[in-house]
């Protein structure tokens, strides 16, 4: 089995105290910073740009995973990667050439991973298996934080597990993820966990304790624990 991995969504964090938010989430035992870049053109929210990126490289060691929803995608690859990105995470629908894009990340020595809408078939990452690190799961319609977990993802989850058997691809999931929901994608393939509004809710404090049944949840359905 692949690591299992808890990311929070700094799209819940305390943007006036980002910095801040950052270090007490990983403090509290967050393994991967999920960063959510949105254009108001892709979807219909607009966050923030490579300058964000930068700031929070600069308070924290921790992996940065980035997830550009962005289109076009191609222009601003390279803004990412230097911003200090680890990992950048494109949709198919973003730019005409998935192949190509996928080969930019990597050529910028970056970890390359393709996200897939609710609505886009497990076919679009078929012919680019080779090419990618990384298969994110949407669960919910991008754009916003805190919305209700799509349960068909859970086929969907099934399904890019078995498509991706035995490559060195890690399967991340997306969007209402919680103590709850956290179980079944796990069972269903998902060892990357995004979680923004779960982690974040009730403040530094309560934290660690958010990421811990979160981790619980999903380390019962790996069959990690009694
Ligand atoms: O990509 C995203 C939205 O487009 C976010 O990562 C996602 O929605 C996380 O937020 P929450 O855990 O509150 O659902
Ligand atoms: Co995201």
């Amino acid at each position: 089995m692949r690591p299992l991995a808890i990311l929070p969504s700094v799209l819940a964090a305390d943007w006036a105290h980002i910095g801040d938010s950052v270090q007490k989430v990983i403090a509290a035992g967050a393994d991967i910073v999920h960063l959510d870049v949105m254009d108001g053109h892709f979807v219909p929210n607009i966050s923030f740009g490579p300058d964000m990126v930068k700031a929070i490289r600069g308070v924290t060691d921790a992996r940065l995973d980035v997830h550009l929803m962005i289109a076009p995608v191609d222009p601003y690859i390279e803004a990412f990667a230097k911003a200090g990105a680890d990992v950048i995470t494109i949709h198919p629908e973003a730019g005409p050439h998935l192949h190509r894009s996928l080969g930019a990340i990597r050529q910028l020595g970056k970890k390359a991973g393709v996200a897939l809408n609710p609505a886009t078939p497990v076919s679009a990452i078929e012919h680019v298996l080779g090419e990618i690190d990384l298969v994110l799961v949407m669960s919910v319609n991008p754009g916003f934080g805190g919305q209700a977990f799509i349960r068909s993802s859970l086929e969907k989850l099934d399904r890019v597990r078995a498509m991706t058997a035995g490559r060195d691809i890690d399967i991340e999931v997306d969007g209402g993820i919680t103590a709850e929901t956290a179980g079944l994608v796990a069972g269903a393939g998902a060892n990357w966990l995004v979680a923004g509004s779960a982690v974040f809710k009730g403040g530094p404090t309560a934290y660690a304790g958010n990421i811990a049944a979160i981790r619980k949840a999903a380390q019962l359905a790996r069959g990690e624990l009694a």
